[in-house]
């Protein structure tokens, strides 16, 4: 299949809850690609693709993605986003990491974090899925489809995200901050050196870091993101 008469779609990357990640193979330029495909009428959050394009036309940071192109279709209802192929497995796809490998990751996914924060965003779901590491040991951050600025919807119960990286704030009042991007960094972490989400005790490097990023206290979260750089 040929997208916008220019990216001819290829093998599946992977699947979110929105849709599919295929390689594309741009035919203007000769190169490759990554196409995401977003079925509006079935994406889990309105306006999400959107939303991502909007995010990702602002951030430019080596450790967030790239938006190549943004092709919506208003006939058949499905979005395109045309991202920067990245060469690299989620966290979780492989074995879990050494906590040195935890750390060198943790730095680079709060740099990205921090690009995002300086814009005024949130990131919104930080989690395994969506860090991308390369084999050249490149962190990248993917998935800005719940990008917005710091909210409080206000409403328990119906929040977005993936459990069980949401901060207690956000199931409690819906509040999204940048503190709750690092205490789903600080799950993530956990998840990518323990092989589990369920958090029983931290490693013992990590251990500070970790238990900061994973505070109550939104506040005294960054303490332990400055421990990451
Ligand atoms: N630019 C990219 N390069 C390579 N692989 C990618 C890229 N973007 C996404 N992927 C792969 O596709 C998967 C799904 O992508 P993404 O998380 O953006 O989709 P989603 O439908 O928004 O997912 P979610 O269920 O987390 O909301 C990722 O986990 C990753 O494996």
């Amino acid at each position: 299949m040929l997208v916008a008469g220019r990216y001819r779609l290829g093998a599946l990357l992977g699947t979110g809850r929105s849709g599919q990640v295929r390689i594309g193979r741009d035919e203007h330029v000769v190169r490759e690609v990554a196409v995401k495909e977003v079925p509006r009428i079935l994406a889990p959050y309105p306006g999400a693709s959107a939303r991502e394009a909007g995010a990702l036309t602002r951030i430019r940071h080596q450790g967030v993605v790239e938006l190549v192109d943004f092709v919506p279709d208003p006939v058949t209802g499905r979005d395109w986003l045309v991202l920067e192929l990245v060469a690299g497995r989620t966290l979780g796809a492989d074995p879990p990491l050494t906590e040195r490998e935890a750390l060198d990751v943790g730095g680079q996914v709060l740099a990205a974090l921090r690009a995002v924060h300086e814009l005024g965003l949130v990131h919104g779901d930080v989690k395994p899925a969506n860090v991308l590491r390369g084999p050249d040991g490149r962190v990248v951050l993917v998935d800005f489809g719940l990008t917005s600025a710091p909210r409080r919807t206000g409403s328990p119960g119906v929040v977005a995200g993936s459990y069980p990286y949401l901060a207690p704030e956000i199931i409690r009042d819906g509040v999204y901050s940048p503190e709750s991007d690092l205490y789903a960094l600080g799950m993530t972490l956990y998840a990518a050196v323990t092989g589990s989400h369920h958090y029983d005790g931290p490693p013992p490097v990590l251990r500070p870091i970790i238990e900061g990023l994973l505070r109550p206290c939104p506040q005294q979260r960054r303490e332990a993101g400055a421990m990451l750089g």
